[in-house]
């Protein structure tokens, strides 16, 4: 009778080092592993989202998020999964089992000096690995891995720059941590204040593209007649005062993010030239004949209802198709109370780092709960900073020190 071929051992390896990953990998590939490698941590959460792995071998540090807690996510959320980090030395004395040994043996092939916590411990050479996964049903310390984790709820994916446990904020979070990694387009829609902006910086953070350039362009800021020139660039001569060449801002993102701001207010000539630029890869300089490929990954913000135009007619409906491929939404504050007091704490902690602390007294933290917020989170933070003034040298701020923008004095 034939034996059944083992289930391959499966893994992520998340390093920032491709030539460790390669090395590692071509000894976990000979031992019948499949292996799926992540250049950082946000690379590495989408992979899992899409596929739970047996087991997760982190490196030390990640260029994306902190270690600590990449690896308390991983632990919550895949809590079935064997959780092998470069960086613990505690390791090296932990448990063994066919499994480990075999990553153990690669990574210490993976490594080009000593030195790593993991030459303390003697590496074990596994037999053929039909040999190893017969025998790791005998070993009683080792969590015996079959079958998919369930992920517990996203909660503890909140990233560190969003403040809010509101259910809306974390899906934020959720939603960047799966689209970063990839080119997708992302739209992201929300009321003014709401976090669009951070939104899009943490989309590049968390990217492959985080060592190249983040450009904004803000498309309610410059003139219409100067966008086409700002977006595209130009070539000297190419229109009276273009006294000199300039590129545009979409070549400026070249290998980086393109961060269009207020894209609702983009004139529909010029949605058709992107549009076009979008299509190909290719734009051509105002002036110029010749076609230039760049490489941008295109996020986009507005706190206009851009489907709604879209069917109006004032937005493209192909641009718009194309932008909101994958979509986010910023939750405004009114009605988040939990969030508004986690803010709160966050804001006057960053206050108190240039001077001695201040707290809000009971009064005060009412009237900020009642406030309707029409100017969100950055109404909220310039609510705060005027108190933190007001209230001079006091150490409580005051319900008197609240003072909302649009209140005339009585
Ligand atoms: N969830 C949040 N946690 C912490 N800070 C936040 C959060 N949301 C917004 N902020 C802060 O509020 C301010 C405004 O955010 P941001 O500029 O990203 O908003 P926006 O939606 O892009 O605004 P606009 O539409 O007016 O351009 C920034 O200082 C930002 O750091």
């Amino acid at each position: 009778m034939a034996a059944t071929a083992p289930r391959p051992r499966t893994t992520v390896l998340v390093s920032s080092d491709l030539s460790f990953r390669q090395r590692v990998r071509e000894t976990l590939v000979s031992l019948r592993w499949q292996v799926r490698e992540a250049a950082g941590g946000a690379e590495a959460l989408a992979l899992l989202d899409a596929e739970p792995a047996e087991t997760l071998i982190v490196d030390s540090w990640l260029p994306d998020l902190e270690i600590t807690e990449f690896v308390a996510d991983c632990q919550r959320l895949y809590g079935e999964m064997d959780l092998v980090s470069l960086g613990d030395a505690e390791l090296s004395g932990q448990t063994r089992s066919p499994r480990r040994n075999e990553v153990l043996l690669a990574v210490r092939r993976g490594q080009d000096g000593d030195g790593a916590a993991w030459n303390a411990a003697p590496v074990i050479e596994t037999a053929r690995p039909e040999a190893a996964a017969l025998r790791s049903d005998a070993m009683p310390a080792l969590r015996v891995v079959q079958g998919v984790a369930t992920p517990l709820p996203q909660a503890s994916l909140r990233l560190p720059e969003f403040i809010g446990e509101d259910a809306a904020m974390l899906e934020v979070s959720r939603r960047i941590r799966l689209v970063a990694p990839r080119t997708t387009p992302v739209l992201i829609q929300g009321p003014t204040g709401t976090g669009k902006e951070l939104v899009a910086r943490a989309l590049h953070r968390l990217s492959p593209r985080s060592s190249r350039a983040f450009v904004v362009l803000n498309c309610a800021a410059i003139p219409e007649s100067l966008l086409e020139a700002e977006l595209f660039g130009h070539t000297r001569g190419a229109f009276t005062g273009a006294v000199q060449g300039r590129t545009g801002r979409i070549e400026a993102a070249h290998g980086g993010t393109l961060f269009l701001d207020e894209i609702g207010e983009m004139p529909l000539p010029l949605q058709a030239k992107l549009l076009r630029f979008l299509e190909s890869g290719e734009l051509q300089r105002i002036g110029d004949n010749e076609a230039v490929k760049v490489d941008v990954r295109l996020v986009a913000a507005t706190h206009r209802p851009l489907a709604r135009m879209a069917n109006d007619g004032t937005f493209r409906m192909d641009l718009y198709h194309r932008l909101s491929v994958f979509s986010i939404r910023t939750p405004p504050l009114a009605g988040r109370v939990r969030d508004i007091e986690e803010l709160v704490g966050h804001f006057l902690a960053r206050l108190s780092e240039r001077s001695a602390a201040k707290s809000l007294s009971m009064e005060a933290r009412a009237r900020l709960e009642a406030y309707p917020w029409p100017g969100n989170v950055r109404e909220l933070e310039h609510v705060l900073e005027r108190a933190w003034i007001l209230a001079e040298e006091r150490p409580e701020i005051g319900v008197s020190e609240i003072e909302f923008g649009e209140e005339e004095p009585a």
